[in-house]
């Protein structure tokens, strides 16, 4: 069926998603749409991961509008950023970290990248090293996305697998990155600024080579703990086995997985 996208930008995702599947909808509005799905797993009382990125900002406006409206209390927002923690604490969602709050009850957060078996990459935003401190404390762990995140193995879209690393001899870094994927065809590339040109620099103090791969890049496992043995090199953007519930909107409506 041909499908007519009404493109606006003030779709109710509430509404669109009792819909009939006749609406296309922008990249954004899906987001928001998986995102809202996601806000209905959040209860009063709980202790959140707010994730980071254009997906996860849908989810934190909703948490914060449901606070305002009495629907929600006594949350507490653990932020996976310094971008995060200014928007949450400007929608006046209770701010907490892991040091006070080892256990959290959920997260909601984007990917960049989900393959069939929900592994994600993550960090395209600059957040991973964060996002996986966090995330990885969940009881349950919700990823929102649109459509176009789904690959079919982990660096298929042919997209960044972001890797954080310490400054210090970064390039040093890099060519170890890119020579142990070699046979994957991997390009390493450090990350700059669009401003500035200057190498990006995580809320960490550290830098991201982003990787690039012409092939699969196989075990998943073994690759990560490769790229975490090489001193300099402070966490990747695999996630692996982490995510236990999966919402994906799309044109033809918003799915909802969980992790058998
Ligand atoms: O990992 C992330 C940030 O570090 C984001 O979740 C990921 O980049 C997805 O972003 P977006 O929702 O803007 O597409």
């Amino acid at each position: 069926m041909a499908l007519a996208y009404l493109g606006s930008k003030k779709a109710d995702p509430a509404a669109v998603m009792s819909s009939p599947p006749h609406l296309i909808l922008t990249q954004d509005e899906l987001k928001k749409i998986a995102a809202y799905k996601a806000v209905e797993f959040v209860e009063s009382g709980m202790v959140l991961g707010l994730g980071t990125g254009s997906t996860a900002k849908h989810a934190i406006d909703r948490i914060g509008e449901l606070l305002q409206q009495g629907k929600l209390a006594n949350i507490i927002g653990i932020p996976t950023s310094t971008k995060t923690h200014e928007q949450a604490s400007s929608l006046g969602i209770p701010l907490s970290d892991l040091d006070t709050h080892p256990v959290l009850d959920l997260a909601i957060d984007g990917a960049d990248e989900v393959d069939p078996d929900m592994n994600l990459v993550k960090g395209r935003g600059g957040s991973l090293l964060r996002e996986k401190m966090i995330e990885g404390c969940c009881k349950k762990f919700v990823v929102i996305v649109d459509e176009s995140k789904l690959v079919a193995h982990v660096g298929g879209s042919g997209l960044a697998m972001p890797v954080e690393i310490v400054p210090f001899c970064w390039k040093f870094t890099a060519q170890k990155l890119e020579s142990m994927f070699e046979e994957a065809g991997c390009v390493a590339k450090l990350r700059v600024s669009a401003e500035n040109g200057e190498p990006y620099v995580t809320d960490n103090g550290n830098f991201i080579i982003d990787l690039y791969f012409k092939k699969d890049i196989g075990d998943l496992r073994a690759a990560g703990d490769a790229m975490l043995r090489l001193a300099g090199v402070v966490e990747h953007g695999m996630f692996i086995d982490m995510a236990t519930t999966l919402i994906v909107a799309g044109e033809f409506g918003v799915t909802v997985r969980n992790k058998c």
